[in-house]
């Protein structure tokens, strides 16, 4: 049976009936549109899902995919000439899609909070890390500065920073680029947003702490029952982390699904390929199978659907029927392990 694309059909699929709860982040048909020259480019074509209440949705694919700019659009950071145009973007039931720059502002830092692959970008180099702890608890919270101050030391304690006290008049340049990143995820959750948004928060960090920045979001998140969105092109980071994971490719959302099952049973080549290029783990063979050639650009998008020149399964159906939209979680007309 073919489900609509605007439904998300695990999420609604684990509710029982009169239980649903309503989602965290509801991500309904989004369109996100580049105008140039050359035409109009659709960098997110359509993409719907829902992120449940504490639940941890990793978004993987390649460079290009158009996972940053469907997290930019949720958070109103989409740089011109992108805009969103199609869709709807609900954050607790309230739609903020259409909201003004000056009440999105509001809603990012209190409602939504961020992690990005630079945690340069989201601290303030002129600011020691406790004032700029505080000034958003202050700010979103609206305590008194000293409850501020004691709660901005709470939340370096918490995300695991050594002598806290001591540090809090310490600049960003002071720390190491971890201990940074765990700055950033205290200040993304010190106003207690039920959202998060993590774009590549380990991907410029050392390897061997990478781990521990992973472990430390996750663990976060759950103990604060906030909701994840993990952008990352790393399925290994999704198989630690994630509850669910939806694969882009082009633009379009190919495959979402419970990340147990996805990682054992891809049902889109596409996502298979992901799986079989990740690194083996302890319990598994060494796989790393590239997949053959790269993803087309927006302005040169196949006829059919947009994997199949990269495809071992690419059948006539797929190089000229419309693209298929997600069936059973999987945009694909031949799924893996169902014979055509
Ligand atoms: N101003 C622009 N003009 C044309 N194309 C653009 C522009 N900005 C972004 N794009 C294209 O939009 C697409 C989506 O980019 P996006 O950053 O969301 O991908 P991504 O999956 O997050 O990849 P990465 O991991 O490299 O960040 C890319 O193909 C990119 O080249």
């Amino acid at each position: 049976m073919a489900i609509s694309p605007t439904v998300d059909a695990e999420y609604k699929g684990t509710a029982q009936p009169g239980q649903e709860r309503q989602p965290t982040l509801s991500v309904r048909d989004l369109v996100v549109e580049i105008p140039t020259r050359r035409g109009v480019l659709r960098p997110v074509d359509r993409v719907s899902y829902d992120l449940a209440p504490g639940e941890i949705l990793g978004v993987v694919g390649e460079s290009g995919a158009g996972k940053s700019m469907t997290g930019n659009a949720v958070i109103g950071l989409l740089d011109r000439p992108a805009h969103i145009a199609g869709g709807e973007i609900l954050l607790n039931g309230r739609r903020i899609d259409n909201l003004s720059l000056r009440e999105m502002r509001k809603i990012r830092g209190k409602e939504i909070g961020m992690v990005f692959q630079d945690p340069l970008t989201s601290l303030n180099p002129l600011i020691p890390i406790g004032e700029q702890l505080s000034e958003t608890i202050e700010t979103h919270l609206n305590v008194s500065k000293a409850e501020a101050r004691k709660r901005a030391l709470a939340a370096l304690e918490e995300v695991g920073i050594p002598a806290a006290a001591e540090r809090l008049d310490s600049y960003p340049h002071e720390f190491s680029g971890g201990m940074r990143q765990r700055v950033v995820i205290a200040l993304a959750l010190c106003a207690e947003p039920s959202l998060v948004i993590a774009d590549e928060p380990t991907t410029a960090l050392d390897v061997s702490v990478q781990a521990q920045i992973i472990a430390l979001l996750k663990r976060l998140c759950r103990e604060h029952g906030t909701s994840v969105i993990l952008v990352t092109h790393d399925m290994g980071v999704i198989a630690e982390a994630a509850d669910r994971v939806a694969v882009m490719y082009a633009g379009k959302l190919v495959e979402i699904g419970p990340v147990r099952d996805v990682l054992t049973h891809p049902r889109h080549p596409y996502t298979d390929g992901l799986v079989g290029s990740m690194p083996a783990n302890s319990h598994g063979q060494a796989r790393l199978r590239q997949i053959p050639g790269a993803m087309p650009r927006l302005n040169a998008l196949p006829e059919g659907c947009a994997f199949h020149p990269r495809c071992p399964k690419a059948q006539d159906k797929c190089r000229h029927a419309p693209e298929p939209e997600l069936m059973n979680g999987a945009a694909c007309w031949f799924p893996v392990g169902e014979d055509a």
